[in-house]
């Protein structure tokens, strides 16, 4: 196993850099560099010396173990003054040493996932951990970090061998006297992973908003003020904004943090008849785009105005300029502008609620899939017993469908357990 290094902080000049090491050579390569090995987890200052023994660093220096380390390896870290030069001559170093590699990108983290320190799913919450930019995607990355998404999968699947015992028990006495009838235990059991499950696929389409951003549309009439209103929101001169109608042509879109929720402010055409066909496309793309959104914000000129395009469910309807007449909010001014922020996010956060652990698209195909499953196991089971054997083997692939939510895909060990806990007595 090659021993692999990296810059483990950002790039650039900073007030510290760490410098990871991991693998079978890690604590070598500090004996080497630093003349001993400090004792393992016991930050150590260090003089770092490169190959001719010529002084790189004053250093922090840290050891893990192997077994006791992030990567499950032994680790070694270096925390360098953060100047690019110290940075790229001990990297350069430890390059020169045998059995040394730069890491891959998510190296370590794959070493953690093989090594077991970590499951699929919390390796997919580290990743989207380290993307967070707003607090409810923090929020959502450490649930699914801290395991949450294996604890459901562990819940579900304890119920699912229960019922699978349940079956097997109801086959392997079926040529014998007559079994107690364990369907409503069965059947109850299934319904309720089931239920469970649904609601883990309905939140997961709001989970990955929260990943990837939820999208609200400025739409309204031409000259309504929508991308001086936009320029408010971002607090930045994003759109072009004039007193010439038709100005915004194409869909302007600007990603912002609005009281933690990752936001895609969309500014559309002006929506008016118009002959000029640029404008007329800008047009038909802002509509398109307004209806696809999570939430519009339609801005009026005039309170009562027709907008061109009807506000629907949550869609908030205010009238623009209240500067210079009556009005609700005032891009120009700021005016109103933290009661509208209220109002989207105050929607937003009603939507991001009930979301489970179900992040990404992965999750929600195995979901969908044990799902189907369930649904096939309830079928044969309402055939009868006959089709009992055909009952367990689909709830089998159900629990093999979560089984890959975390990256567990043996099916021996399912068979382990089922008779590990279910004496058939026999
Ligand atoms: N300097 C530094 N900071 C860091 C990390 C790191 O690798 N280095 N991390 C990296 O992402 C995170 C912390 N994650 C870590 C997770 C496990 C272990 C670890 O050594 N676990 C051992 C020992 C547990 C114990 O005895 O307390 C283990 O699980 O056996 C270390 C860091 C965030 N901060
Ligand atoms: N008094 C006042 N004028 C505003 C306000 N918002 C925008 N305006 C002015 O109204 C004109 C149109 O503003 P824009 O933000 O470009 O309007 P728009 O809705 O994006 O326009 P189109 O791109 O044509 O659809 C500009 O002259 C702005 O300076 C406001 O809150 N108060």
């Amino acid at each position: 196993m090659d021993t692999i290094f990296a810059l483990a902080t950002a790039r650039g000049k900073a007030g510290v850099a760490v410098v990871r090491v991991s693998g079978p050579r890690a604590f070598a390569v500090v004996e080497a560099m630093c003349g001993d090995v400090p004792p393992p987890r016991q930050a150590s200052i260090r003089a770092v010396r490169d190959g001719d023994r010529a002084l790189v660093d004053e250093a922090l220096i840290l050891v893990f173990a192997e077994g006791h380390s992030f990567t499950g390896e032994a680790v070694a870290e270096f925390h360098l003054h953060g100047s690019p030069a110290i940075v790229a001559s001990v990297l350069r170093r430890l390059g020169e040493f045998d059995g040394l590699r730069l890491a891959e990108p998510g190296e370590f983290t794959r070493r953690a996932l093989e090594n077991d320190r970590l499951d699929l799913a919390r390796v997919e919450g580290l990743s989207d951990l380290i993307e967070a930019e707003t607090e409810a995607q923090r929020v959502q990355a450490m649930r699914v970090f801290s395991g949450a998404l294996g604890e459901k999968v562990e819940a579900w699947r304890a119920k699912l061998i229960r019922a699978s015992a349940l079956i097997e028990a109801t086959i392997d006495f079926a040529d014998e006297e007559v079994p107690e009838d364990v369907t409503p235990e069965v059947s109850a059991l299934l319904a309720e992973v089931r239920a469970s499950l649904r609601e883990e696929l309905d939140g997961s389409q709001v989970a990955e908003r929260i990943r990837d951003g939820f999208e609200v549309a400025i739409v309204g009439a031409t000259n309504a003020g929508k991308s001086t209103l936009l320029n408010r929101l971002a607090g930045r001169d994003a759109a072009i904004t004039s007193e010439v109608a038709g100005t915004t042509r194409d869909v302007i879109e600007v990603r912002m943090d609005l009281k933690g929720l990752p936001v895609t402010v969309l500014d559309t055409a002006g929506l008016r008849e118009t002959t000029d066909v640029v404008e007329t496309l800008g047009i038909d793309r802002a509509r398109q785009r307004a209806e696809r959104a999570d939430l519009r914000v339609f801005l009026l000129s005039a309170p009562g105005e027709e907008p061109g395009l009807s506000p629907q469910g949550d869609d908030i309807v205010v009238v623009g300029k209240s500067d210079s007449g009556v009005g609700d909010v005032s891009g120009k001014t700021g005016a109103g502008v933290d009661g509208l922020v209220d109002r989207i996010t105050s929607v937003l956060e009603r939507r991001a609620s009930g979301v489970g652990v179900a992040i990404r698209d992965r999750h929600r195909r195995a979901l969908a899939e044990a799902v189907a499953f369930l649904d096939g196991t309830m079928a044969e089971l309402s055939s009868g017993i006959e089709t009992a054997d055909m009952a367990a083997e689909r709830m089998r692939l159900a629990i093999v469908a979560l089984d890959s939510l975390v990256g567990r895909v043996d099916v021996e060990h399912i068979l382990d357990e089922i008779f590990a806990n279910f004496c058939l007595g026999k």
